[in-house]
């Protein structure tokens, strides 16, 4: 059965320009949206719907199980209200049709599913395989600075929400964001960070502080160089966020060194695909093991290195820890050898110094860097330099993100 509704849509269209006085430019853009041709066909297996030029399959089960009634859904919390597991498996609809935007299965038993066409468009294996999860600008060295990133402040940072926004939607494009002017303790720092989101505690504590006193085994806890890294990879789940705020350094040396793993891993994925693809798919293992008087720990965290979402290929979380790399042993010989191939070249790429953006964290300055997505180093340095932050969840911060408006 094929059904063309262009015809249904024209007169609506008609209706709607003469009813509302819109300006001229805004009745164009309606008519460019509501006059987008759509056609469907019932096939054996699937509804085929063509909304605009791209053809979208719809499964039954799922058509009858996103169906939007109240009966089905609860469109408040956006939580299902219908037993899935009582849907019959070879379910088809009686009866299809398309009016004013929505396509209309009635099925057997007599129940009614009404879905928008944008909704399905959007909604659809086909949309989503085209759009990005998040959007982000990838960058090297010249890209981030030519960008011009402004920090927040403080002052408008504690008491305006539009900063915050303003905030998270660089730290979601760029994967780091600034807050400057913040008093140089540990509280304002929390102070800060709760304006975000939720503190992760970690076996690093709540919120951290720490010089170069060697009080834990991690050579953090010194005053050696840390080539760039990700933190915590050794976590089944790295956390999301770590947050940094120099409160003193007096000496020399100590910068910070901070690297968009994605704009490295991208270069790897278009130069050699297969490269790319072993790291997204040998699982590695991390682990840290601490033995002393007070602490005593040991985290594993096995992944592959680059993460991708599989219906989109988009990359979400780089593992990238050398340090903490653990033994390789679930891998053959051969895939060993190459896999060594594919991560130097991503080490190559992630040395490259163009894409090395240097900063030294100064009193008042603190970062918020995505751990997932963005590596971190430090020079070696002299002095006494003390430094504080936390670690915070991604999911809590991309929900802090999505409440205010932001796509994430
Ligand atoms: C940040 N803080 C000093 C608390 C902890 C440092 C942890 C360092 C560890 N090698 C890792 O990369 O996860
Ligand atoms: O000392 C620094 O600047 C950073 C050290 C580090 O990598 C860490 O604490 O995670
Ligand atoms: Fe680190």
């Amino acid at each position: 059965m094929l059904g063309s509704f262009n015809r249904r849509l024209r007169p609506a269209l008609k209706q709607a320009q003469t009813l509302c006085g819109v300006p001229w430019r805004l009745q164009t853009q309606i008519r460019a949206c509501a006059a987008r041709p759509a056609t469907f066909q019932l096939l054996e297996d699937c509804l085929v719907v063509d909304y605009g030029g791209t053809p979208m399959r719809f499964n039954y089960v799922w058509l009858r199980d996103h169906c939007r009634s109240e009966a089905s859904f609860n469109s408040k919390t956006n939580q299902r209200n219908l037993d899935t597991g009582s849907i019959e498996l070879t379910i088809r609809p009686d009866n299809t049709s398309v009016q004013d935007g929505h396509l209309i299965l009635t099925w057997p038993g007599g129940h009614v599913s009404k879905y928008s066409l944008s909704w399905l468009a959007e909604n659809s294996y086909e949309g989503q395989k085209q759009n990005a999860v998040q959007p982000r600008i990838l960058w090297n060295s010249d890209i981030y600075k030519n960008a011009n990133v402004p920090s927040a402040k403080w002052d408008t940072f504690m008491s305006c929400d539009d900063e915050v926004k303003k905030f998270l939607q660089n730290y979601l494009l760029y994967g780091i964001a600034f807050v400057d002017d913040v008093p140089a303790t540990v509280e304002a720092t929390e102070e800060v960070t709760q304006r975000v989101s939720l503190i992760r505690e970690t076996t690093y504590g709540r919120m951290w502080c720490f010089t170069s006193d060697f009080s834990r085994g991690d050579t953090a806890y010194s005053q050696l160089a840390l080539d760039r890294h990700t933190d915590t990879s050794y976590f089944q789940e790295p956390c999301g966020i770590q947050v940094f705020h120099c409160l003193k350094h007096e000496g020399t040396g100590g910068r910070t060194l901070l690297v968009d793993g994605f704009y490295a891993a991208e270069k790897v994925r278009r130069q050699s695909p297969e490269n790319f693809e072993l790291l997204a798919r040998v699982p590695i293992r991390h682990e840290y093991i601490e033995n002393t008087d007070n602490h005593r720990n040991h985290m594993t965290g096995i992944g592959p290195l680059l993460n991708l979402y599989p219906w989109n290929n988009e990359m979400y979380l780089i593992r990238y820890n050398n340090y903490d790399r653990s033994v390789i042993n679930t891998i053959p010989h051969d895939l060993v050898q190459r896999w060594y191939v594919a991560h130097r070249e991503l080490t190559t790429e992630l040395r490259r110094p163009e894409n090395e953006l240097w900063v030294k964290l100064t009193p008042g300055k603190v970062i918020f860097i995505d751990n997932w997505r963005v590596m971190h180093g430090r020079e070696s340095f002299t002095g006494l330099r003390q430094l504080c932050g936390c670690y915070l969840t991604r999911d809590d911060v991309l929900s802090a993100a999505r409440c205010f408006g932001l796509r994430a």
